[in-house]
């Protein structure tokens, strides 16, 4: 393996990686580095915890040194709190370059970022929607200058997910220079390749860590077979378990919705475990906070939804829990790759419903490799299954009496206001689209049971005939036998 001076990397930025642990590069950045410096376009496609953020940061920060100005480079990524982890990792290895940079998310003060923005930092890091409200709304900045432009979680920022960057992304790419350095990186790169192609359109340098396995090997999967009803009671026991059997533990667990998260944050504080969640519509100040909170071992519990999915660098967590299966693959990769991160050891359980096992078996041929059975003791778990489910339920009668459903609503409402359409109109469109769909519903339903009814009729039909034979032999069996 080379070390970072072979690949073309000066002793300075050496020497910072050194005060930070880093001593040899990893694969991706083995490969990554030498064909960034060379000034080409690149798209690395790693496992996760493999170092591909220092992969970008590294040569970024190299040119930079060597030609310093502002708005050098500018790096989109999908959630906030990866902006600030990215941030970071710049601050951290360039500090010798007295490295100005600057944050651009959505939640935050606007007037306070672009006036930053117009101090033309040399780094800017954003999220593609409060980046595109910028660029809409001021003339205080521009990007026409910018060298490098980095996708960080890439094929994310290309999907149609339930948050869609592509338009964010047209209005971004349409202010940054053509002549400019294109850098992809992601764990899951493959499905969105030809897309990716069209923005890194500069022959771009592809690079895949070879294994077959999708997950690192250090993470031990498993699941854990349950009905609905009983998933709840194995998470208190299997956190009761961790805690009495580590002294040092932290726990992500993911969850599929807000509510469900908030709810299952609440049932675990009834149970006296240090726990904070972190999800969407939560407001961003509480979203820093609670991850502080959890990053510093203070709350030894993240309950999250998929907005924590991706990207985030928490070394000691060492266990990520699935409280409902991902729905895709590529989320499953994510999920758990917030475990067993850079060489670490790392469990992840999955909680498996008999709804589930076609997204297992999806998953399992996703990321070429099976899961185990995680053996839980169900007496166990039975002890405790009727005071969890009466905690939980307590918790969601609580959290209905306060404003969680309407805030959503509201927040809903925002969106659309902000995306431009009439929030009263749309719910009238919606409400007719509903009808529409349940007269459907109805006709198809009438078919079916028209169809069946015939279908039942002809089968009838020759048992009747043959009743009516036999009725016949009967008799004339009986008037031979004179009876
Ligand atoms: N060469 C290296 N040697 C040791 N540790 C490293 C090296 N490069 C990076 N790291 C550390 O590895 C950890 C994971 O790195 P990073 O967050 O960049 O992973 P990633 O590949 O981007 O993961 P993900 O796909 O989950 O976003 C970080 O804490 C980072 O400091």
């Amino acid at each position: 393996m080379s070390d970072f001076s072979s690949l073309g990397l000066s002793d300075w930025l050496i020497q910072q990686c050194k005060q930070m642990g880093i001593n040899k590069p990893t694969p991706v950045q083995e490969n990554c580095l030498p064909a960034i410096l060379q000034g080409r376009d690149c798209m690395g496609c790693a496992k996760t915890g493999s170092g591909k953020t220092a992969a970008f940061v590294l040569p970024v920060l190299q040119k930079l040194s060597e030609d310093p100005y502002g708005i050098f480079c500018l790096v989109l990524t999908p959630t906030r709190e990866l902006a600030y982890q990215i941030a970071e990792q710049f601050r951290v290895l360039g500090k010798p370059l007295a490295l100005r940079d600057c944050i651009i998310v959505g939640g935050m003060d606007m007037v306070t970022q672009a006036l930053e923005l117009s101090k033309k930092p040399h780094i800017v890091v954003a999220t593609p929607g409060r980046l595109a409200d910028h660029i809409r709304s001021s003339n205080t900045f521009n990007m026409k200058q910018i060298r490098f432009l980095i996708l960080d979680e890439a094929d994310r920022l290309l999907e149609q997910g339930c948050t869609d960057f592509t338009k964010d992304l047209e209005v971004i790419l349409s202010v940054v220079p053509a002549k400019r350095q294109t850098l992809l990186f992601s764990a899951t790169l493959t499905d969105t390749l030809q897309e990716l192609k069209s923005i890194a359109m500069n022959k771009p340098f592809f690079w895949e860590s070879k294994s077959e396995v999708r997950t690192v090997e250090e993470l031990d999967q498993r699941y854990i077979l349950t009905p609905e009803k009983v998933k709840d009671a194995y998470l208190v026991h299997l956190i009761q378990k961790f805690q009495d059997e580590h002294e040092d533990w932290s726990i992500i667990i993911f969850t599929n919705t807000c509510k469900n998260c908030q709810i299952l944050m609440m049932m675990l504080r009834e149970f006296d475990f240090p726990a904070v969640s972190l999800h969407s519509m939560m407001k961003q100040k509480q979203r820093f906070a609670n991850l502080a909170k959890f990053k510093s071992g203070v709350f030894k519990i993240l309950i999250a939804t998929d907005v924590a999915a991706r990207g985030l660098d928490i070394p000691t967590v060492q266990v990520v829990i699935n409280h409902n299966t991902p729905g895709l693959p590529k989320i499953y990769i994510h999920r758990v790759g917030r475990t067993a991160r850079a060489g670490r050891h790392g469990v992840s359980l999955t909680l498996v419903t008999q709804y589930d096992i076609h997204l297992v078996q999806a998953i399992e041929g996703q990321i070429q490799a099976k899961l185990q059975e995680y053996s839980v003791e169900e007496s166990e778990v039975l002890k405790i299954l009727t005071q969890v489910n009466v905690t939980r339920r307590e918790c969601e009668i609580k959290l209905e009496s306060t404003d969680f459903d309407e805030k959503k609503e509201i927040n809903k409402r925002k969106a659309m206001i902000l995306e431009g359409k009439d929030p009263d109109l749309e719910q009238k469109r919606r409400e007719e689209l509903e009808k529409i769909r349940n007269k459907r519903k109805k006709f198809k339903q009438r078919i079916h049971e028209s169809i069946q009814k015939k279908q039942d009729a002809i089968k009838r039909k020759p048992q009747k005939k043959k009743r009516l034979l036999q009725e016949e032999g009967s008799s004339h069996q009986s008037h031979e036998t004179g009876e």
